[in-house]
């Protein structure tokens, strides 16, 4: 079993409750993992993501390696039958092959690129490690998507929603660098898989997501429109998918602030974290009540803790 996208879940709404369960005694499943470990390889930066998968893995018992492959392990090549003659030092074949060798886990961080979307959106590095490795894969955000952070997102709302059917809004919001899809697919993703929740995205024209993952989503370009009655407003940038890889719009007016949380019904106001304040929210939003932030980052761990355990149960 591995877990790429939250659609490896067959029951969206068993895999909240859950995790819930797990939240509640954390402990409970020490032994499992003993003598079995996770090894975690991270191409790119991360807090919550490492600090709450290895607490995930110790609250199982498992031993933990954790390797920023992207500054300390060699360049990858990932075309097979490539002449490497030149940047690469090694092909994702030996690799995944002999890091299958050191754990019973592999979990991967590994960015999209933002520069080829063909290569990004064939998600060739995780790819590359499912095809090679000899032992189950977790995704710990890749080119497309990021399945961890949306079943903690999951549990979150269904920890504070307050009626049958809350209104969740995914909203765009401006940065400076450019970032990738990833969490807004995952969101979507897992929005599409819930049965009971009113969703819509918003953002500005051209800054649609890929339409195979949004399909028949509800789009709202007037964010003022989309936050009205909203119960929850998840806020996340994410870089041009048309114009691929852009930042082709910074537009101030797209902050989170507190009047347009006031259009809101009392919402919440979510967002995976890190975050720039004073350009995606304001201090005032993200400090306020409101703000499920914290609770959030936190279910990154039960969120972790069921996936590992769901298959250390099948290893
Ligand atoms: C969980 C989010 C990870 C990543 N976020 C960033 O890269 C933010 C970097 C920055 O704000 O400089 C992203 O947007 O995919
Ligand atoms: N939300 C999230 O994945 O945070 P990190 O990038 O800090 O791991």
């Amino acid at each position: 079993m591995n877990y790429i996208s939250i659609k490896d879940i067959d029951s969206l709404s068993k895999w909240v409750k859950s995790a819930i369960k797990i939240k509640k005694n954390p402990l409970k499943n020490k032994k499992l993992g003993k003598n079995k470990t996770l090894i975690m390889l991270f191409f790119n930066s991360s807090l919550r993501t490492r600090l709450s998968t290895q607490k995930a893995a110790i609250n199982l018992g498992m031993n933990v390696m954790v390797m920023n492959f992207g500054s300390e392990g060699w360049t990858l090549e990932f075309e097979d039958g490539a002449v490497m003659n030149s940047g690469a030092s090694e092909h994702i074949k030996e690799a995944a092959e002999v890091v299958s060798q050191y754990g019973d886990i592999i979990a991967i961080r590994a960015f999209a690129g933002l520069v080829d979307k063909e290569k990004d959106y064939a998600e060739t590095v995780i790819s590359g490690f499912l095809k090679h490795a000899t032992v189950p894969i977790v995704n710990m955000e890749s080119a497309v998507r990021h399945p961890l952070q949306s079943l903690a997102d999951a549990i979150t709302m269904e920890e504070y929603k307050t009626k049958h059917k809350p209104k969740v809004v995914l909203s765009w919001a401006p940065h400076p660098r450019a970032l990738p899809q990833a969490v807004a697919n995952s969101f979507v993703e897992m929005m599409q898989m819930q049965k009971d929740m009113d969703f819509v995205i918003t953002h500005p024209e051209g800054y649609e997501l890929s339409p195979e993952i949004t399909k028949d989503s509800k789009i709202e370009y007037d964010q003022n429109k989309a936050f009205e009655n909203a119960d929850f407003v998840y806020v996340k940038n994410w870089s041009n998918f048309n114009d691929y890889g852009k930042v082709t719009n910074s537009d101030p007016n797209w902050t989170v602030t507190a009047e347009k949380m006031a259009l809101t019904n009392n919402g919440k106001f979510m967002h995976c974290l890190p975050v720039r304040r004073n350009v995606i929210v304001s201090d005032e939003v993200i400090d306020s009540e409101n703000s499920i932030v914290i609770e959030q980052a936190n279910n990154r761990t039960y969120s972790a803790q069921l996936v590992l355990q769901k298959i250390l149960k099948k290893l």
